[in-house]
């Protein structure tokens, strides 16, 4: 593991500019087959790309980045490497012996906590090894700019590359290519706000976090950060020693078949993870059937405002849901879903019924819980923990709805 201690680093040195010659026009059918890929990936936010555009647009450089011992070599479009900072922040000191890299069965290698490791606990802070666009707009092949990365890296950083998984081709010998597509996870990078940008998603391949494997309730998630060019990875609920660390590769929330389908697409593989073992027919319904629920909780939900003035609904119609959703939460083992907004909801509804015990007790749980992310938002609900009277909408469904039964 690289050490990330030291002070400000130095941006990097680009090779010379334009490293790569600007590429003749795609085909039309070539175009249409890009545009239609990216257009409807909603992930990737670009629903009026233009790959012709794009690829008369793009000018590409090779950057190395040493970060104390460490090197990252990128491949970036010129705007977006502008948009980098001149130096890179120092990244939170990375928490020792949190994990090990062992064997996980029939996913290959993958990653195993050695300690206990809170719920919000870092694992781990890693810069990449490689960033290469999402989509290079350029008819060289890709072959021949992972060579070029490849070759700029350290022998260390080479060998380690190598080690990682391949994708499941087995019609041809594992390429750089393959070492990439199985292993990157997508950053955003910020793009110039000019026409046909270049598209955030970038693939950044890490040694050690490109070793978890994904699960459909997973325990970790990662953040990346730009002005420390580092990924962050944490727990999002407790995690015991020899429990693996997984990450999620697709959203969780579909179906299981198409959870699988998806991850066979793009990634190569059938997911083995506990969510999609479940033994028995009914067991995917009620999983699919909570995981749907979760999907749309929030477009289907009623307005906070809408239940403090309408009799019609049942003073506990909110908080049944709510807890409804913490329960499916749970069951699923889907805590990247952000349960605090839920328990923040809660504590509302019971402000807003004047229900001061029970308004401490789910205030008490968002406090705690903003301490560590959001200490200012924290300092308010505290003061509404010690005064519930001055929650802004104390009563509130109580004046409109009038004197009713408490939940
Ligand atoms: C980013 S790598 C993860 C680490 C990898 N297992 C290794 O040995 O280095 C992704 C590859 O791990 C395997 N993998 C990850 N998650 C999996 C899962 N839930 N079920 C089955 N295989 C999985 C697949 O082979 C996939 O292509």
């Amino acid at each position: 593991m690289p050490s990330l201690s030291n002070p400000t680093h130095p941006k990097g040195v680009s090779t010379k500019r334009r490293s790569l010659p600007p590429s003749p026009l795609p085909p039309d059918d070539v175009c249409a087959e890009i545009n239609a890929q990216v257009r409807s990936n909603a992930a990737l936010g670009a629903p009026a790309f233009d790959f012709g555009a794009h690829v008369r647009t793009r000018s590409y450089a090779l950057h190395d980045f040493h970060l104390d011992e460490f090197k990252v070599v990128a491949f970036l479009d010129d705007g977006v490497a502008g948009l980098l900072p001149e130096t890179f922040r120092p990244p939170s000191p990375c928490p020792l012996y949190t994990f090990d890299i062992d064997n996980a069965g029939k996913k290959g290698l993958g990653m195993f906590a050695l300690r206990n490791i809170p719920k919000g606990g870092l694992i781990l802070v890693e810069h990449p090894i490689l960033v290469v666009p999402y989509l290079v707009g350029l008819t060289t092949p890709l072959a021949e700019i992972y060579t070029r990365m490849f070759d700029r890296l350290t022998l260390e950083g080479r060998h380690e590359l190598t080690r990682l998984a391949n994708s499941e081709s087995r019609d041809h010998p594992p390429s750089l290519e393959d070492v990439v597509h199985a292993n990157a996870i997508g950053i955003q990078l910020d793009v110039p706000d000019v026409p046909n940008p270049e598209l955030a998603t970038h693939r950044a391949v890490f040694l050690n976090t490109s070793r978890c494997n994904h699960s459909c309730g997973p325990n970790a998630q990662w953040e990346w950060d730009t002005p420390t060019l580092s990924l962050y990875l944490s727990a999002v609920r407790p995690i015991c020693p020899g429990e693996e660390i997984t990450i999620q590769y697709a959203p969780s929330t579909r179906p299981r078949h198409e959870r699988q389908k998806a991850l066979r697409a793009q990634y190569g593989f059938t997911c083995q993870c506990q969510w999609c073992s479940v033994p028995s027919a009914e067991a995917v319904l009620r999983s699919d059937g909570a995981r749907a629920a979760l999907d749309g909780f929030w477009r289907n939900l009623p307005a906070f405002e809408e239940w403090c003035l309408d009799p019609t609904m049942s003073d506990d119609t909110l908080i049944k849901l709510h807890l409804g959703a913490l329960e499916m939460i749970e069951q699923e083992g889907l805590q990247v879903l952000d349960r605090e907004k839920h328990v923040d909801a809660i504590a509302m509804c019971y402000g807003a019924l004047e229900d001061v015990e029970r308004f401490k007790t789910w205030t008490a749980r968002v406090c705690d819980a903003k301490v560590r992310e959001n200490p200012s938002q924290a300092l308010v609900f505290s003061k509404w923990l010690s005064n519930p009277m001055t929650f802004p909408a104390w009563g509130w469904r109580k004046t409109f709805c009038g004197s009713r039964a408490r939940v």
